[in-house]
């Protein structure tokens, strides 16, 4: 059996088009003790299946990859002598009978597309089926038999974390769709989530909450967190959950990794995500579930017709693909980019064995038929631009680096000796001025020690790269330790295997997803607990964060976009999480700048410091998040009026003089520094109109190609009038040259 994390190592095969059918598979849900037409109570579990032979489950015959209506079943529920029960054999890739494991489907049939999304392939898998006939079970699972998307997660941080050549980036959102409304969970009062076609970017969704991830348990709790916001009592629970989709979306960057830092810097970004849906019963939601199907239907006839492109959909053109009707519903919406070629999918569909669903099945397994005979050709999106968030976090890294090697490079010795031997002490001045040094240095160190963790990388192969970068630069005062990640992530697996039971793996009073809040390893990303420690840091308490995982919340406006190249990289662009840390860091450098300008009254930092151009310069009020990274709250701080004081100790006038050239001083430090915003603000905008214009460029050609096709229809068209015109009259004349030939043999 594969290993977790298990198949192709991400990067194995750059630029490579997958080119598969979608796989489907079927699960025969267990016959349960409250079902209709179930056992007693007391009834054993059904026996195992006998490794060849048919397996008969109710009315169902297992036999294999097939599935067919049993011919010796009896029941009200059930007559074998319709024309449908007696001609049907439905035939998958994998068809799991009561008894199989989720495991067993997860290696089989999700695994692979797991390992294509960490590889740069954008990947789906939905559950799809009857109410209650397992697509919870299968998807979330329980604390004893975790389900599809636990261990998809697991498979991910496993992939990051044993990948040697590449480092990644995980950031996730979780929504649902009731009543054909998008909700976004992890920000359920956070204003209305809208899905539009954007002329350039595809299909965009606006308003949906993201959060950068770096272990399991974070995802778990936010997942947790989410359930908890569906807001809906635990009678209405089931009625609610037949009835809404609920999407789990993982976007994945990847990046080589390189002890080279030109290689590093040239080679590109693998943006994919990995979508994991959960959908609403299929008799339940009649507009969207009935919409997929026939979205289903059209690809798959599409595909069928198209021999040239080997059925492939993405061989297709606009014209072909534009009668596919994903705009009837909002799930079909957000979904077009999974299932318009370029992803990875896979399906499982679920079935109850019960007579009584014997129609609702035979639905299910036709839908299944259906979507397996589409076919995918999915391709990796690579950028080398700096929109993606993995490549912005690694600008800002190098920056706080340098930042701090000047720093260093600026200080005095630390040991001072009198000129006739022996130690001179130092001054209370000099004293105190070294704790500040020190407590910027911490700050600047822990900044970049936060922002290094959100980066999954292998540990291994990081210490490979530091000491080669290491061995490139100066050596530095305070040792070289200070660039050391912290572990990535808490042991996977903790979580699992706490209780056993149907508690759903991740609603939020099971002992297990909960259970990694505990204590120190409390994170900072359950909505509840975030807001009493927000409560908490009001009243000037502290929180338990030392240990917790970073978490950059981003704001309502930020959009997850579709599979699209241009949609990913406008998300990335909005990042409102990698906005709040920028001016985080802006705030943090600021308040170094500020200090360092007032202690040497001329330029701050000495050679080669420069501020980081990285944004709007925000100086120190927005040096505000002491959980990553900020001096501890009370450390002292050089402010203007502490600047004057000091001159005063000065002899009369000098002191106002030197207070003057410090205030010229940093006025001209705040100009260099808004010079730096305003060019950098310039570039973003250049950036931005380039991607426009060959957005443009692209339509144009797109419209170009739509011309032409529709002038040669119209040509086309002419041709066949003509030659139709000419086949009539050619017609005309046979029949009256018949006419005539036969008057002629008349006389
Ligand atoms: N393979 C299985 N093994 C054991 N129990 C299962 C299995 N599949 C489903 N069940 C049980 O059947 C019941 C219904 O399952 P579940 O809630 O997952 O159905 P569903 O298809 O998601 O329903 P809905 O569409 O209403 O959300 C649950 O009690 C679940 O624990």
């Amino acid at each position: 059996m594969p290993q977790p994390g298990g198949g192709a190592p991400p990067g194995s095969s750059p630029g490579i088009a997958l080119s598969t059918c979608i796989r489907v598979c079927v699960r025969v849900r267990p016959k349960q003790t409250d079902d209709l037409e179930g056992p007693p109570a007391s009834a054993p579990p059904p026996p195992a299946p006998p490794s060849s032979g048919p397996l008969h489950v109710d009315c169902w015959t297992i036999r294999k990859n097939q599935i067919a209506p049993n011919p010796n079943f009896s029941s009200a529920y059930y007559d074998m002598s319709s024309a449908k029960n007696k001609r049907v054999a439905y035939q998958f890739d994998h068809l799991y009978p009561p008894l199989s494991t989720t495991l067993a489907i997860y290696d089989e049939t999700i695994r692979p597309i797991v390992s294509a999304a960490m590889n740069g392939y954008h990947s789906s898998c939905f559950a799809y089926g009857q109410t209650a006939t397992g697509k919870t079970y299968t998807m979330q699972g329980t604390v004893a038999e975790p389900g599809v998307l636990p261990l998809a997660v697991h498979s991910c941080f496993d992939i990051a974390q044993r990948s040697s050549s590449r480092e990644f980036l995980l950031r996730m959102s979780y929504m649902e769709i009731y009543n054909e409304q998008i909700v976004d969970l992890l920000s359920p009062g956070g204003g209305a989530v809208r899905v539009y076609e954007h002329k350039g970017r595809g299909v965009v969704v606006k308003g949906m909450k993201e959060e950068v991830v770096i272990s399991p348990d974070q995802v778990f709790a936010l997942i947790a967190g989410g359930e908890a916001h569906r807001h809906v009592g635990s009678t209405d629970m089931n009625q609610h959950s037949s009835r809404s989709h609920t999407i789990f979306r993982l976007v994945v960057e990847s990046k080589l990794r390189s002890t080279d830092q030109d290689d590093y810097d040239s080679s590109p970004v693998r943006s994919s995500t990995l979508s994991l849906v959960d959908l609403a019963g299929s008799e339940s939601v009649k507009q969207s579930l009935l919409t997929l199907g026939h979205v289903i239907w059209k690809l798959s006839e599409t595909s069928r017709k198209n021999p040239t492109g080997g059925g492939a959909l993405k061989s297709l053109t606009p014209m072909d693909l534009a009668h596919i009707p994903y705009r009837d519903s909002k799930l079909t919406r957000l979904l077009q980019p999974s299932l318009g070629g370029n992803a990875q999918i896979s399906i499982i569909c679920t079935v109850s064995p019960l007579a009584a669903h014997v129609e609702e099945t035979h639905n299910t397994l036709k839908f299944a038929s259906r979507a397996k005979r589409i076919k995918q050709d999915a391709t990796r999106d690579e950028r080398q631009d700096d929109a993606t968030l993995l490549r912005q976090y690694r600008a800002e890294i190098e920056g706080l680096k340098e930042q701090l090697q000047a720093m260093r490079e600026a200080a005095p010795p630390p040991a001072l000796f009198s000129p006739g031997g022996g130690t001179k002490a130092p001054t209370e001045e000099q004293e105190q001025q070294e704790e500040e040094d020190e407590e910027e240095t911490q700050a600047i160190v822990s900044a970049i020690h936060n922002l290094e963790r959100l980066i999954l990388k292998n540990a291994e192969m990081d210490k490979v790269r530091r000491s080669a970068s290491k061995a490139q630069k100066r050596p530095s005062r305070g040792g070289g330790s200070f660039f050391d990640p912290a572990p990535t992530s808490p042991p996977p697996g903790s979580h699992q295997h706490q209780s056993n039971g149907q508690k759903m793996f991740f609603k939020r009073n099971s002992g297990l997803s909960m259970g990694s809040f505990g204590g120190s390893r409390k994170s900072s990303v359950d909505s509840d607990v975030r807001e009493e420690e927000g409560e908490e840091e009001k009243k000037g308490g502290t929180t338990a964060e030392e240990d917790a995982p970073p978490v950059l919340a981003a704001a309502d406006e930020r959009s997850v976009r579709s599979a699209t190249p241009e949609s990913v990289a406008s998300s990335h662009v909005e990042s409102a999480s990698l906005v709040n840390e920028l001016q985080r860091v802006q705030g943090l450098l600021g308040a170094v700048l500020d200090k360092r300008s007032k202690k040497s009254g001329g330029t701050p930092g000495g050679p080669g410091f420069s501020p980081v151009k990285i944004g709007p310069f925000t100086g120190l009020q927005s040096y505000q998040a002491p959980q990553v990274g900020s001096p501890p709250a009370g450390s002292p701080r050089v402010s203007p009026s502490k600047s004057k004081a000091k001159g005063k100790a000065s002899p009369a006038g000098a002191g106002e003089i030197e207070a003057l050239k410090a205030e010229v001083d940093q006025l001209k430090l705040e100009n260099k520094v808004h010079k730096a915003d305003a060019h950098f603000l310039e570039q973003q905008l250049n950036d931005k109109d380039n991607m426009l214009r060959e957005v443009a460029n692209v339509l144009d050609a797109v419209e170009r190609h739509q011309e032409d096709l529709e002038r040669e229809n119209g040509e086309l068209a002419e041709a066949l009038t003509r030659c139709q015109r000419i086949l009539d009259s050619r017609e005309k004349e046979l029949l009256e040259f018949k006419g005539v030939t036969q008057e002629q043999e008349m006389f």
